[in-house]
């Protein structure tokens, strides 16, 4: 068995970084960008004013001084003149200062009276101009990679940016194993049960920008599994799921090397998940075997195959990240294997669940917190700082 560092090395080590596509902005939200990209314009693009009211000349400005309305300054309509000493354009948010204007008078400030207003006694004290590329200037870039969220997306919109290199998303087949499974919907046997980490490994996957499909369920003899993986067709990824123990059924790293999988590592000194496996399959997608308990399929994800999803999307090489909280409570000593344990953190406190067997999908429902425990770790007293994986 290797340790579970050893493994996220072996599994970077087969991780290929994928290409970059084009898609148009109002596609790329959540997409990793690839590249940095360029403000193609200054924002905003003249000195704009902020507020509504009058653009003036400052110097001279004293409260109950008046001026000549000589025009009409409106976004997105310029006024054609300049603004002289003792003349004002009545202007309103977003429009360009009129040349000449260097402040502009909140409409609160002033009485009019025709075409004359008057300066009133509390003048506040703000110039309301925004200066030309007081946001961003041409040429200033947004970095790569980063997952795009809402508010780049409204940057690039505003930088004139319309098509957005993103890294192309992992296309994901996700394979369940076993005679025992039915899908969701289905009327299981009175010996069967509902498959349910492919569910939840497709969720998982998605919300990581992943194109995951799930194949259809095969069974426990070779002739199911053959044909399953002959369904892979372009995937970058295949993960299986069951069938990796050492039980008279558990065909699945067999078949996979009788088809001409390249097997990098079997086994990982960990709980649960020992029995992981990948490799490299004969078409050179990437193959993650994950143990069928469902909470062990599930925290696997979250350990391995999502940073490897990070890796193939252009972002470091990296474990998930962990938080910090304390302990509410003791903590038993660890036997030899890293365990990841379901726990709930809340106002940085960490409780243990009492049963971590690894087929309780409702304590892992619960749970928010896999809090990570090293081989052979001593036991802890309430109040010691422990690392969590945030599930
Ligand atoms: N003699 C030994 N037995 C087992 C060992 C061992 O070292 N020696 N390891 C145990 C550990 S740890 C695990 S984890 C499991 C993993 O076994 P498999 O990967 O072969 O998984 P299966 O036997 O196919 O299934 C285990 C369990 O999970 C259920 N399952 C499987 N797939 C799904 C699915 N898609 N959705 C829901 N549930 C699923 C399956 O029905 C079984 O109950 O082996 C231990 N045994
Ligand atoms: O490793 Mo198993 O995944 O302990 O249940």
């Amino acid at each position: 068995m290797i340790s579970v560092a050893d493994a996220l090395a072996h599994l970077f080590a087969l991780t290929k970084q994928l290409p970059v596509e084009t898609v148009p902005l109002s596609q790329a939200n959540g997409r990793m960008l690839a590249q940095p990209v360029r403000a193609n314009r200054d924002q905003p693009p003249f000195s704009a004013s902020a507020m509504d009211g009058y653009a003036i000349v400052t110097e001279g400005t004293a409260p109950g001084k008046s001026y000549e309305v000589i025009g009409e300054a409106a976004a997105g309509h310029a006024f054609d003149g300049s603004v002289a000493a003792g003349q004002a354009v009545r202007i309103f948010t977003g429009a360009p200062v009129p040349e000449g204007a260097d402040r502009v008078i909140i409409q609160e400030d002033v009485t009019r009276d025709g075409n004359v207003i008057t300066l009133s006694r509390n003048l506040d004290k703000g110039f309301h101009i925004r200066p030309l590329g007081g946001d961003f200037k041409v040429g200033q870039t947004i970095a790569a990679p980063r997952v795009l969220r809402p508010s780049d997306i409204a940057l690039m919109a505003s930088m004139n940016i319309a098509e957005v290199p993103v890294t192309r998303r992992p296309k994901v087949a996700i394979l369940s194993t076993g005679d025992e499974l039915v899908m969701p919907g289905e009327t299981p046997g009175p010996d069967q049960i509902i498959a349910s980490n492919s569910f939840g490994l497709q969720a998982m996957l998605r919300d990581a920008g992943c194109e995951a499909r799930l194949l259809p369920i095969a069974r426990d003899n070779r002739a199911s599994l053959e044909a399953a993986f002959d369904l892979i067709d372009d995937a970058d990824l295949l993960i299986t799921i069951g069938g990796a123990s050492v039980g008279d059924h558990d065909l699945v790293g067999d078949v996979a090397q009788d088809l001409g999988m390249q097997r990098s590592f079997y086994k990982i000194a960990m709980r649960p998940g020992k029995p992981l496996m990948a490799g490299t399959l004969a078409n050179g997608a990437m193959m993650i075997g994950l143990p069928g308990n469902p909470v062990s399929a599930m925290v696997c994800g979250h350990v391995f195959v999502l940073p490897v999803i990070r890796a193939m999307l252009g972002l470091s090489e990296a474990p998930t990240p962990r938080l910090s909280a304390t302990l509410a409570a003791r903590m038993p000593k660890n036997g030899p294997r890293e365990h990841y344990m379901r726990a709930h953190v809340e106002h940085g406190k960490l409780s243990l669940f009492d049963n971590q067997d690894s087929s309780l999908l409702s304590i892992l429902s619960d749970a928010n917190a896999l809090l990570v425990c090293a081989p052979n770790a001593p036991d802890w007293p309430a109040g010691t700082t422990v690392e969590y994986i945030p599930i």
